[in-house]
């Protein structure tokens, strides 16, 4: 209506949108063409939104419902011989004020908005775009894929702050960086809720036809609203040429919108029908004419799909639903969906869904993140989305529910539900039937299970930490990378033990690869005899297998610390044990002097019952930390580091391996230093000292752990090389620099010319290596020139 541009008398208050939105709209007008549709989808669901509310305030305010009957959505196309086709959406939910108009068309308020502007600008690839534009969901924006003008005429509800709502335009082109908004010339044309005018880009006209309505209502929002959403149709019809009987129906161009007899599922449309058949009247009377049938047409007459039996419902149907409903759209990995009783009388249904990925605020946002996606209804109108007190499991909130309770009364309000016992049992409920769909996923479809291995992986750890309740069955889902298998889980790793084994063997060392874990000194052993190992690498796992301590009875063994068992110990023949008695008898004098040299770092020093090729590893206490706690530990900067922290990680054993070459050597050279009644050999004494602790810390290397101090660790290192390549060992290095220039605080004036991005593919200038060349005494033959130093 062009009524709705306003007229000179009308004061216009003019406002510049907030940056954000000015960025988001340049998005939406320049992205690809066949991701145009969604723009009813996103109106619609405003309108639904809207129409909530009201619903929602009318429970405790019933003055909201006044000016206007309905509670509806009607969509209709107007084509224009001379003008621009337009499509106007209107609903007679709680509307806007001015002020909320200016504020929530003119501002972006979504979560995650910085995020999809920073990737929809730096995206080349424009389908790129239309995928994220279908995932961030554009709201009321989503008008200017079609629209060059939108008009968005609203009246807010009355209430008691606002006895005397006045309607107001809302007015924009798709171009400006600025919007309107003024009173309404046209005065209070709805009575209550926000009509919503696109004046069609000339490339958009195809959008009025009814035929590519319905298919996009029926497509994308027959489930989004439980509401009666309208479209409204024109037919052509052959009736009697009578004017009486005529008179029934009209012909004119514009028909008020549908009048709503009760706001029951039940709602018709009354647009009447001639009351007899027509065939008989044309039979009465040949003489007949075309006469176009203005009609409103109901789009979503079916019940909701939760009201619904199960058995009629497709996959496409309860898909459709969850996208309309959540706005994700990649289809839901599963879903389930039942009818319960609370136990406390009150009966409801409900459908649950588990999406195919999580969002990705849900790491970042740590244990307070609650769910947002449960959508509690009391018979069909939706009440709230937050349990409270009652509010899910971290684990477990990522869910999407949709719950529809019939035995409360309808004005129940979210404080009187707090207090109801519902509500706690319908989280139990929520979660054990969730982890029903997860445990039957888990024994009938593999490949969903995989995928769910993939996104809810982590999710699975945490919940058997968290929700101790339900530990058991949580844990059951996990699956982990083992020496033998790339997914195992607790159960199948009992099942493939070893006779006597009374232990479940696990290496953890957060963000290592298995490949890497496999590779470990502590697990050599037990793979080279055939035990299965699991490898954690994640950074859960240790947290887990630390609150689960036993599964099924059987303890967790960190095959990095003391106190693991094959369990075959017993059947081990005499001459063995004898072998044992004898190596530690043979490697005392080593034995002692390992104590010695590394009372800083290990609690003792003992022959190996772990190692097969490497020479020596360090090995944790049962009290003391493993490698990767220690990480952990000092990257958390953790306040109660202290006395306990400094005990706790001296609680180190240096294991041996007999077998080894180097430490054989090793025992000879500790044998044949002199001993103290002599006259000691102080310089054969110091140099195996050095090599001793270059072993010590290799030991703490390759057992994950770090060195005390890596400079010490790095000159002893070196010294040991020098001696080796006969070179000196005193010899200073030049360490004279070329020293920076003089201070210049003048700021550059040309433009740094670009960096080329390519210039990793690009070859590399090649280098040319200058090689120093040495006397019998470790000292150059040439002094270095300068840009050796450089280097
Ligand atoms: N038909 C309407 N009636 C009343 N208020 C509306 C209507 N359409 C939009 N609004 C208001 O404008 C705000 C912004 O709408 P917009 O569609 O941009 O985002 P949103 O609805 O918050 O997010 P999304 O549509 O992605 O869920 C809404 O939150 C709502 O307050």
């Amino acid at each position: 209506n062009p009524d709705v541009a306003g007229g000179p008398s009308t004061p216009k208050q003019k406002y510049d949108y907030q940056s954000d939105v000015a960025r988001l709209r340049k998005i939406v007008i320049n992205s690809l063409y066949s991701h145009r549709d969604v723009f009813l989808r996103e109106l619609i669901s405003n309108a639904n939104d809207a129409l909530e509310k009201l619903r929602l305030t009318a429970l405790t305010e019933r003055e909201v419902l006044e000016g206007a009957e309905n509670l509806n959505i009607t969509v209709k196309a107007v084509k224009s011989e001379d003008g621009p086709g337009r499509i106007i959406i209107t609903d007679t939910g709680i509307g806007m004020t001015p002020e909320e108009l200016t504020q929530n068309l003119g501002t972006l308020a979504k979560s995650g908005t910085t995020e999809f502007l920073q990737k929809a600008e730096s995206s080349t690839d424009t389908s790129g775009t239309g995928n994220l534009i279908g995932a961030f969901g554009l709201g009321f924006y989503s008008s200017f894929l079609v629209a060059d003008h939108v008009y968005v005429a609203s009246i807010a509800a009355k209430s008691s702050r606002n006895p005397e709502p006045v309607q107001h335009i809302f007015s924009s082109s798709a171009d400006d960086s600025s919007f309107e908004v003024y009173p309404d010339p046209r005065g209070n044309t709805l009575g209550r809720g926000t009509e919503i005018t696109l004046v069609l880009k000339d490339d958009a006209l195809d959008y009025l036809e009814t035929f590519r309505l319905t298919d996009m209502i029926n497509k994308h929002s027959s489930f989004s609203s439980s509401f009666p959403v309208y479209l409204f149709t024109q037919r052509l019809e052959t009736v009697p040429d009578d004017e009486e009987e005529t008179a029934t129906t009209t012909a004119s161009e514009e028909v008020a919108t549908p009048s709503i007899q009760s706001e029951s599922d039940e709602d018709e449309v009354v647009i009447e029908e001639a009351a007899e058949p027509l065939q008989e009247k044309t039979e009465k009377n040949l003489k007949t004419k075309t006469v176009t049938v203005d009609e409103w047409v109901q789009m979503n007459a079916q019940a909701p799909i939760w009201t619904r039996d199960p058995k009629s419902i497709t996959d496409e149907e309860y898909e459709a639903f969850y996208s309309a409903t959540w706005k994700d759209h990649d289809k839901p990995l599963a879903w389930h969906h039942f009818t319960g009783d609370s136990g406390s009388g009150v009966s409801f249904r409900a459908i649950i869904y588990i999406p195919s990925r999580l969002d990705e605020s849900y790491w970042r946002e740590g244990l307070e993140g609650s769910n947002k996606d449960l959508r509690l209804m009391v018979k069909r109108t939706f009440i709230t989305n937050s349990l409270g007190e009652d509010a899910l499991p971290k684990w477990a909130s990522w869910v999407k529910v949709v719950v529809d309770a019939e035995d409360l009364p309808l004005n129940v309000s979210r404080e009187t539900l707090q207090s109801n016992k519902f509500l706690k049992q319908l989280k139990s409920i929520i979660i054990r039937r969730l982890l029903q769909t997860l445990t039957r996923i888990q024994e009938e479809d593999n490949e969903k299970f995989e995928k769910l291995q993939e996104v809810y992986g982590n999710v699975f750890r945490l919940g058997a930490v968290e929700d101790v309740k339900n530990r058991d069955k949580l844990a059951t889902l996990c699956r982990f990378p083992t020496t033998q298998r790339n997914s195992t889980s607790l159960d199948e790793y009992l099942e493939n033990k070893k006779q006597g084994q009374k232990q479940i063997f696990y290496l953890a060392d957060m963000g290592k690869s298995e490949a890497d874990l496999a590779k470990s000194v502590f697990v050599e052993k037990l793979h080279a005899r055939g035990y299965e190992v699991f490898l954690f690498g994640q950074p859960l796992d240790e947290v887990f297998v630390q609150n689960l301590r036993r599964w099924k009875k059987v303890p967790f063994q960190d095959v990095a610390k003391a106190g693991l068992k094959f369990g075959d110990e017993e059947t081990d023949p005499e001459e063995e044990k004898a072998l044992q008695r004898q190596l530690t008898e043979e490697y005392k004098p080593l034995l002692d002097w390992l104590r010695k040299e590394s009372t800083d770092i290990v609690r003792d020093v003992i022959i190996s019952n772990r190692l097969v090729t490497s020479s020596c590893a360090i090995v944790a206490d049962a009290h003391g930390y493993t490698a990767n706690i220690e990480k952990m530990m000092s990257a958390n900067n953790n306040p109660t580091k202290g006395l306990m922290h400094e005990f706790a990680k001296k609680q180190k054993i240096l294991e041996i391996n007999p077998r080894s070459p180097l430490i054989e050597g090793l025992l000879k050279r500790v044998k044949q230093l002199p001993t103290e009644e002599e006259e000691r050999d102080l310089d054969a004494e110091d140099e195996l000292k050095e090599v001793t602790s270059v072993l010590i810390d290799g030991a703490l290397v390759r057992s994950g752990f770090g060195v005390n101090d890596s400079n010490e660790f790095f000159s002893r290192v070196d010294r040991i090389l020098r001696r080796s390549l006969g070179v000196s060992e005193t010899a200073p290095t030049d360490t004279s620099v070329k020293p920076a220039p003089p201070i210049d605080p003048e700021l550059p004036t040309e433009d740094e010319p670009e960096e080329d991005p390519l210039r990793l593919f690009k070859p590399r200038e090649e280098v040319k290596w200058e090689v120093e060349e040495i006397d019998d005494e470790g000292n150059p033959v040439n002094p270095p020139t300068s840009h050796h130093d450089e280097l």
